[in-house]
């Protein structure tokens, strides 16, 4: 892309991008890049190196990924980044160093791929009050989602065509538990409420325990199961989660298929308002990484390098539980003798919660049943839980939230 698009680039910066040096670790395995770009394994060329103006660090990973990066803010070189694992975790502390040292630090690549997100919330939402931020953010989860449903591929085959395709992180541990939705989930909350929250203040459940007789049930229901990562707030406190949610099957999000990825900003005047665009996959990364890039450049050459790529600071403030609320998709399996049914409906009436919808089917002498509730309450969700973890007869598989 830089040198395919040079004369535009020239045109829109004032500047010829020229990529000097990458930094490798195997010189070997990169022979065939040598004519283009020189290639180094020894980290301190490029720091050294009063040339480049511009650093961009694509090897993901928190270490040693945190280090170089705090080292070349700190010799004054710009960065760029697709990292959200290192930006999720230790973003407002790199943003202080750049700032301090009259550098950016762009990192639009590390939610949604292609999508121009970021740059969206942080410029386009500044004077509305974002109230909501939820979509489909990995792209590999709906890339296995999707072949699984409509090609009927093994969740192991979806997988391997989504390492295959690039899609995947290089082990793809964090994008099948949801780690991965999770950590662009924390950017998003960044941008949209200003708050920095941690992995362990977030639900996070990804697609590897999910059942194929949940996609069917929720399909009869009327809905699509997807990874989606929602950030909400309940009376001003911020809730964020991931999980698999039923999805009407009309709704834009559930039209969301393979790689791409889809997020709906929702601010007080503006309203609902919907992103979408390939979410994985070198070229849509690409294009993210070069729109840092550009604008870096441009600010070098205005000499206005060290704002805060995200300039929204608030305390974090969690959501009650009791605001939480949401209808739930509850699959359970329980002994097929009178009386279960009776004192499954009793659970739910002791923590004030009903039925909106309900399913039986058999299975030899075990019923499943697979309920929809109306709007209920985190903490009520979880009272029910207890008591239905406490039941030794009836067992739950899924507690999802249902959307609509
Ligand atoms: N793939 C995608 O669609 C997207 C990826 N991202 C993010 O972009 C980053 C890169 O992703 P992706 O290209 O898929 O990852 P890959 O694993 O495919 O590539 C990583 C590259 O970094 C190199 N590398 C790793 N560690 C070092 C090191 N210590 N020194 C030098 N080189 C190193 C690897 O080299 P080697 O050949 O030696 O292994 C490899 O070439 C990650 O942070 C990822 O989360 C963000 C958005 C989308
Ligand atoms: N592994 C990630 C890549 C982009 O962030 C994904 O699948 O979404």
């Amino acid at each position: 892309m830089v040198r395919q698009n040079a004369d535009k680039i020239l045109d829109v910066t004032g500047c010829k991008l020229t990529v000097k040096t990458a930094l490798v670790r195997n010189l070997d395995n990169y022979t065939k890049y040598a004519d283009e770009t020189s290639l180094t394994t020894d980290f301190d060329e490029i720091l050294n190196d009063d040339e480049i103006k511009i650093v961009v660090e694509l090897m993901g990973g928190i270490h040693p990924a945190k280090e170089y990066i705090t080292t070349l803010l700190k010799n004054h070189k710009n960065v760029v980044t697709a990292n959200k694992d290192l930006i999720a975790s230790y973003g407002p502390e790199l943003m202080a160093v750049a700032h301090e040292n009259h550098c950016d630090l762009m990192f639009e690549a590390s939610v949604a791929g292609g999508i121009p997100i970021l740059r969206t919330i942080a410029n386009s939402f500044t004077a509305d009050k974002v109230t909501e931020v939820k979509g489909i953010v990995n792209g590999t989860t709906n890339y296995i989602l999707t072949q699984m449903s409509q090609r009927g591929w093994s969740y192991h085959q979806a997988l391997a065509q989504a390492q295959q395709l690039g899609f995947a992180e290089s082990d793809p541990t964090n994008d099948v538990t949801g780690k991965d939705a999770a950590y662009k989930m924390i950017i998003l909350s960044q941008f949209a409420f200003g708050t920095q929250l941690d992995i362990k203040d977030i639900a996070v459940e990804g697609i590897d325990r999910l059942n194929d007789a949940d996609v069917q049930q929720a399909a009869s229901f009327g809905y699509v199961i997807k990874l989606l990562g929602i950030a909400k707030l309940f009376n001003n406190g911020v809730f964020v989660e991931v999980g698999p949610v039923l999805i009407p099957r009309d709704h834009p999000l559930a039209t969301i298929n393979n790689e791409f990825n889809a997020v709906m900003v929702t601010a007080q005047a503006v309203g609902d308002t919907l992103f979408y665009g390939r979410g994985a996959g070198g070229l849509p990364t690409a294009n993210s990484v070069l729109s840092d890039i550009t604008t870096v450049t441009k600010n070098i050459i205005l000499g206005t390098n060290g704002n805060l790529f995200n300039n929204y600071q608030q305390p974090y403030i969690p959501a009650k539980l009791a605001d939480i609320k949401y209808p739930y998709y509850l699959s359970l399996t329980l002994p097929d003798v009178p009386g279960q049914m009776l004192k499954l409906t009793q659970m739910m009436t002791d923590v004030n919660a009903s039925f909106r919808e309900i399913t039986q089917t058999k299975d030899g002498k075990i019923a499943h049943i697979a309920i929809i509730t109306h709007r209920m309450s985190k903490e009520q969700l979880q009272t029910l839980l207890t008591k239905v973890d406490n039941d030794q007869s009836i067992n739950l598989s899924a507690a999802y939230k249902v959307m609509g």
